[in-house]
Order: structure tokens, then C-alpha cells, then sequence
């Protein structure tokens, strides 16, 4: 099976001129279908910049990305957003969620703009919710939930339109060990029942310890972490 996500040499520098910084350095990258990845490095790395480039959120400065064999560095911003709404679900580290509406409205929101189809929502909104094991918290609002009860709407909300990509950025940030440790399993299910391709980032070494595939993002680089030790180094 051909990866979904390829990235040839790709390169992200911000600012310009003496205040210029090169982030990403040659990133040379295979993602496969169906896989679950983590990306770890330190804060400032460039996990999340990489994370924007896969999602077509941000262009490369240099080198190129292709989804299912789609120059997605070439792609304008309308290009790009329709690709995001066909195939993307985004995990942000700020959640992004609307303050106002409810759980269930969030996701809602979610499945309206993904284009799924109206008679599909309910059934949709109630999984994703059993899922992240938020059933008894469906009516709340932003402001009625936790840290850790927000990043779990922020996940039903990326799942419940079952996109073929999703990119989380610290998904269990917020949560405990067994929480964190359930969303992984669910990650891990969606990757077979579902045929989503997942990739996240994450400090937590517990998790990266029980995970096939492990990159690690340092000095602009990346590389695979081969051995458990490397893993949790
Ligand atoms: N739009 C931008 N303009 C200028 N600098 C930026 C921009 N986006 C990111 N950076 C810089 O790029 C570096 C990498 O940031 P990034 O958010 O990708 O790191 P990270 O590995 O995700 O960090 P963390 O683990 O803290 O979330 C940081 O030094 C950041 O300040």
C-alpha cells in the first residue's frame, strides 16, 4: 500500500533576514495507511509546525508534500481547505472549541463542516461522545467542563466525522494515565475499524513506550526511534 502521507526534504523557516530561524531542516518522511505514529522532541522542535505542514495548514519553505500522491506544498488556500474538510481532523493544543455551544454541538459543528450527511449526526455524535467516555457530560458547556473533559470533546469532535488523516497535537496533555491510556486504545482501534491514519505528538513516555512507531524531532531532523531506550531517552 502506497504511504499516505509522503514528505521529501522539507524545510520551514520563519522570519527574515538576522532574525531568521530554520525549524525544519530536510524532513524526509513516510507515513503509512492505517498506522498510528507519535513525534516527540523538545518544546520548540517544530512538532507542531510539522504537525500545520501535514494538515495543509502551512507551506513548506522548501521540499514537497504529498497526500495519497497530492502535492498538498502547491495547493492554494482554497485548494487547501478543501482538502482539510475532505480529509483532515485536527487535534489543536488549544482545543479550539466554540465556548458557547454544548458537547454534542461542538461535534455537530464538526460533522456540518466535514459535509456529513444530517441523517448520519446523531449516531455519530452519540459514539464519538461514548468514546472519549463523555456520555454524562453531552449537554455541558466549554465553561461546565475540565481541561482534560475539553481535550476529550476537542478528540470526539476530530473522530466523529471518521477523516482519513487525523493530527493530534498532545491529545492526552490534559489527561490521567488511564484516560490517556484509553484515547490511545481508541486511536489504536480507529486505525483498524475505521482505516484512519493517525499521527500524534506527546512527552509522556509511558505512551511513546507502547507505540510501534516513535519519531523523534530534533536540531530540524527527524529521525525513527529504533530501539525502546531511543524511545524513551
Ligand atoms: N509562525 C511563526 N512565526 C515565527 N516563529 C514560529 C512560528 N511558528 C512557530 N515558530 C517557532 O518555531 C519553533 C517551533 O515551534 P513549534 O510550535 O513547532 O514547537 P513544538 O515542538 O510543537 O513545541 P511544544 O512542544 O512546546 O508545543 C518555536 O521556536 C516557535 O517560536
Amino acid at each position: 500500500m502506497e504511504p499516505i502521507v509522503t514528505v521529501k526534504n522539507v524545510g520551514r523557516t520563519f522570519g527574515k533576514g538576522n532574525k531568521e530561524i530554520q525549524i525544519l531542516k530536510g524532513i524526509d518522511l513516510s507515513i503509512e495507511q492505517h498506522s498510528l505514529t507519535a513525534l516527540r522532541g523538545r518544546s520548540g522542535s517544530g512538532k507542531t509546525t510539522l504537525l500545520n505542514l501535514l494538515g495543509g495548514l502551512d507551506k513548506p519553505t522548501t521540499g514537497e508534500i504529498f497526500f495519497k500522491g497530492n502535492p498538498i506544498h502547491t495547493f492554494s488556500d482554497k485548494e487547501s481547505t478543501e482538502f482539510r474538510r475532505n480529509n483532515i481532523g485536527i487535534i489543536f493544543q488549544s482545543f479550539g472549541l466554540v465556548p458557547l455551544m454544548t458537547v454534542e454541538e461542538n461535534i455537530e459543528f464538526g460533522l456540518r463542516i466535514a459535509g456529513v450527511a444530517r441523517n448520519e449526526w446523531n449516531d455519530r455524535i452519540a459514539d464519538s461522545i461514548d468514546l472519549v467516555g463523555l456520555t454524562k457530560r453531552a449537554k455541558h458547556r466549554q465553561y461546565e467542563l475540565s481541561g482534560g473533559e475539553q481535550q476529550r470533546v476537542a478528540i470526539a469532535r476530530a473522530i466523529a466525522p471518521t477523516p482519513r488523516f487525523i493530527l493530534a497535537d498532545e491529545p492526552t496533555a490534559e489527561l490521567d494515565s488511564a484516560m490517556s491510556f484509553h484515547i490511545i486504545k481508541v486511536f489504536q482501534e480507529l486505525t483498524t475499524s475505521k482505516n484512519m491514519t493517525i499521527m500524534m505528538t506527546t512527552h509522556d513516555p509511558e505512551i511513546l513506550e507502547i507505540l510501534e512507531n516513535v519519531y523523534l524531532l530534533e536540531d530540524g531532523k527527524i529521525e525513527k526511534a529504533k530501539h525502546e531506550q531511543d524511545t524513551i531517552k
